[in-house]
């Protein structure tokens, strides 16, 4: 039997849909306006349509959108003083700096230099290391995205074994921390890991998190398993666009899986979503309000 597509955009839809009902009483109780910024250093074409899609939605939700556009040639101390302003202004709850940065900015200490009450990508430190801890704190949107996909299939994850392949600070490494605070079983697989096919088909959880596309393929699988997919690499078709592949060899996935995340429609619809939701959370925060329900 053909596994079951997991819906990121009906799922992520809802979930706008509850941060913009969050939002109208926030406005309507405490006459505040949750506010985004994004920060965004050059202009790759792929940076720039998650950056737009991000500003529509983040004005769709009943947020403010500031978005802040630099040169590729900028100074890093340019990038500095305006996350200093950002860090300062009370009309900004959440600050994201897109990544990757050009060469010749120093990405950590840019990082580090984002008040962590309003680093809504959960990449500063203080957040990272509060989320290592077992400790709230605001956590990266992608695994946020695939943990509620997840809870989509399963309601519980406690002691269900989870394979998480990649170990990048925006999604691997958090992501098996909140898999912990789950009570998965993790094991965390990476460029360097032996039989990475059977460690997988030990899994019930897949996470794939690497950039090749199609890496996982069918017979990796445990009949039955939940896959998340969340990796994105863009490809030329022969009519001149551009298409978007995961890391799973879909077409495979499906025949043996339980479930399976499609790309695009998947993972990334989550990742946008859930940077509202961390808005609206540091929003509260910020303003002494309790937590929101989402
Ligand atoms: N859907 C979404 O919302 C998002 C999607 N992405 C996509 O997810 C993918 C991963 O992103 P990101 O984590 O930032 O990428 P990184 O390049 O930072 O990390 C990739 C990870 O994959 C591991 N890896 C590389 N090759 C292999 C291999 N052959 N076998 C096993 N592991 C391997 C690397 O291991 P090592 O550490 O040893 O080098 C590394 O840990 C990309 O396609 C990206 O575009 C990213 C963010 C959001
Ligand atoms: N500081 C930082 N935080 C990030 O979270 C971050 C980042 N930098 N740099 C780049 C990656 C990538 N990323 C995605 C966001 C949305 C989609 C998304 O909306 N994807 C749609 C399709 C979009 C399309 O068609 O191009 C989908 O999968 O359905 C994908 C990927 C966030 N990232």
């Amino acid at each position: 039997m053909a596994a079951s597509i997991i819906d990121g955009k009906v799922i992520a839809a809802d979930l706008r849909a509850q941060v913009a009902g969050e939002v109208t009483r926030m406005k309507r109780d405490h006459g505040l306006t949750p506010g985004l910024a994004v920060v965004l250093v050059g202009n790759d074409p792929a940076s720039e349509v998650y950056v737009r899609s991000k500003h529509k939605q983040t004005q769709a939700a009943g947020m403010a959108s500031f978005e802040h556009m630099l040169p590729a040639d900028v100074v890093q101390a340019d990038v500095l003083a305006l996350i200093a302003e950002l860090n300062a202004d009370a009309a900004v709850h959440g600050i994201l700096v897109q990544l990757p940065l050009p060469k010749g900015l120093d990405t950590e200490a840019i990082i580090a230099a984002i008040d962590p009450a309003k680093d809504v990508d959960g990449l500063h430190p203080y957040n990272a290391g509060r989320l290592a801890g077992g400790l709230s704190a605001l956590s990266p949107c992608t695994p946020l995205g695939c943990i509620i996909l997840t809870k989509s299939v399963h309601s519980s994850l406690e002691g269900l074994d989870a394979i998480v392949i990649g170990r990048s600070n925006l999604v691997g490494r958090p992501l098996v921390q909140l898999l912990l605070n789950e009570n998965a079983t993790v094991t965390i697989a990476h460029s360097r890991s032996r039989n990475l096919p059977e460690l997988c088909r030990r899994a019930d959880l897949v996470y794939a998190a690497v950039g090749k596309a199609e890496m996982v393929r069918g017979d990796w699988l445990k009949p039955g398993a939940t896959v998340i997919d969340v990796g994105i690499t863009r490809v030329p078709t022969t009519d001149g666009k551009t298409r978007l592949i995961g890391d799973v060899a879909f077409d495979e996935a499906m025949q043996v899986a339980g479930a399976v995340t499609p790309v695009p429609g998947g993972v990334g619809q989550m990742t946008v979503a859930c940077l509202l939701v961390n808005t609206l959370r540091a929003a509260c925060a910020i303003s002494g309000l309790p937590a929101p329900t989402v």
